[in-house]
């Protein structure tokens, strides 16, 4: 197995508030080879984006700040980084694209002005050439006509093209890792489809590696190689996409896998996990999830679970995956 192209070993963020510390990312760990698509998966406010946002040093307020572990990418430790040189690898060598492309294209510049800019801010190549790059990356992206929409602005297209138009001005500087913070989640399903397909293109061709932030472990099921998921703060399973689709080894993903349209029979309502996710400002003690797992034994309420190995390419912070995920002799996980 070559090695990791980036690698977050126990990162943790602390967000200073008024009322007291929270730590949105607590020793958070994984690694991503080039041309490996991982998905990071938990519902809302589990701490995906932070996580995200802390490998790019994009933390969102001055209040958030890496407070401790190491992000390597490609070998070096990019977690305490002069902002100066963290620049330097922010376009050439990482990129993320949102939600919404919208509020990260500019309105009053044009796409082509904005992939050209953007590839001229990193590298010392003439105007024209900055300029066929971009007529090149639209075309990858799938624009059918690039050297003229090069001159359109972002409102003039579809949801969907804009945010082609937000990939092509990420990929830019050609970055080895792509960070997609729900990219599919505001489109409807057939565009959704597309980009997803547009994503698995671009990693085949250029060997990108991505971390796809979703909620929908159906994008997992269509794009990923591995996953990790994320519950208030912390990683509670790792796994390679097929051994976590075949068999969870949390009962939190295994929550996740009830509650998506797939498993559930045609027109019956779809079950949600009982619950809410705590606050982080209120953490209960023991196991996070134990207040809304159907597992739940004393020893849960007490002892808080590491993320311990569960098998080849996995692991668990489940104190109980073994009593509930018991494999038949030989199996395997
Ligand atoms: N500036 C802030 N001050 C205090 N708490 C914050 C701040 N920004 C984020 N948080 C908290 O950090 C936690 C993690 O947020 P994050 O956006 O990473 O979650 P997420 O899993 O990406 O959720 P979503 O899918 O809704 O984006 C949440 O509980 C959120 O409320």
């Amino acid at each position: 197995m070559s090695a990791a192209l980036i690698e977050a070993q126990d990162l943790t963020v602390d967000i200073e508030t008024r009322s007291g510390r929270l730590r949105p990312v607590d020793h958070v760990s994984f690694a991503l080879r080039a041309g490996e698509i991982m998905g990071l998966v938990g519902e809302s406010g589990s701490g995906k984006s932070m996580t995200c946002r802390a490998l790019m040093r994009l933390l969102p307020s001055r209040q958030a700040r890496i407070a401790a572990g190491r992000v390597v990418f490609e070998g070096r430790d990019i977690a305490a980084l002069p902002e100066s040189e963290m620049r330097a690898l922010r376009g050439p060598k990482m990129a993320m694209i949102f939600q919404n492309p919208s509020s990260h294209l500019d309105p009053v510049m044009t796409i082509g002005e904005q992939i050209t800019e953007a590839v001229l801010s990193h590298e010392k190549i003439g105007r024209k050439a900055a300029r066929d790059r971009a007529a090149d990356l639209l075309r990858q992206v799938g624009f059918p006509d690039p050297r003229r929409q090069l001159d359109a602005y972002a409102h003039q297209f579809s949801g969907g093209m804009r945010q082609r138009a937000m990939i092509a001005a990420a990929l830019a500087c050609r970055p080895q890792l792509l960070i997609a913070d729900e990219p599919t989640t505001a489109l409807d399903v057939t565009v959704q489809a597309q980009i997803l397909r547009l994503l698995l293109d671009l990693r085949d061709r250029t060997g990108l590696a991505i971390i796809l932030i979703t909620h929908d472990l159906g994008v997992v099921a269509q794009t990923c190689e591995s996953v990790a998921v994320m519950y208030a703060g912390r990683i509670v399973e790792r796994a390679r996409k097929t051994d976590l689709l075949r068999r969870p080894l949390h009962p939190y993903t295994e929550a996740l896998m009830r509650s998506r349209p797939e498993s559930v029979p045609l027109g019956s309502l779809l079950p949600s996990i009982e619950g809410q996710p705590p606050a982080l400002s209120q953490l209960p003690p023991g196991c996070r999830f134990h207040p809304r797992c159907p597992h739940c034994r004393p020893l849960c309420r007490e002892t808080d679970p590491a993320l311990v190995g569960a098998g080849k390419d996995r692991a668990s912070a489940c104190l109980r995956w073994e009593d509930l995920y018991a494999l038949p002799a030989g199996g395997r996980a």
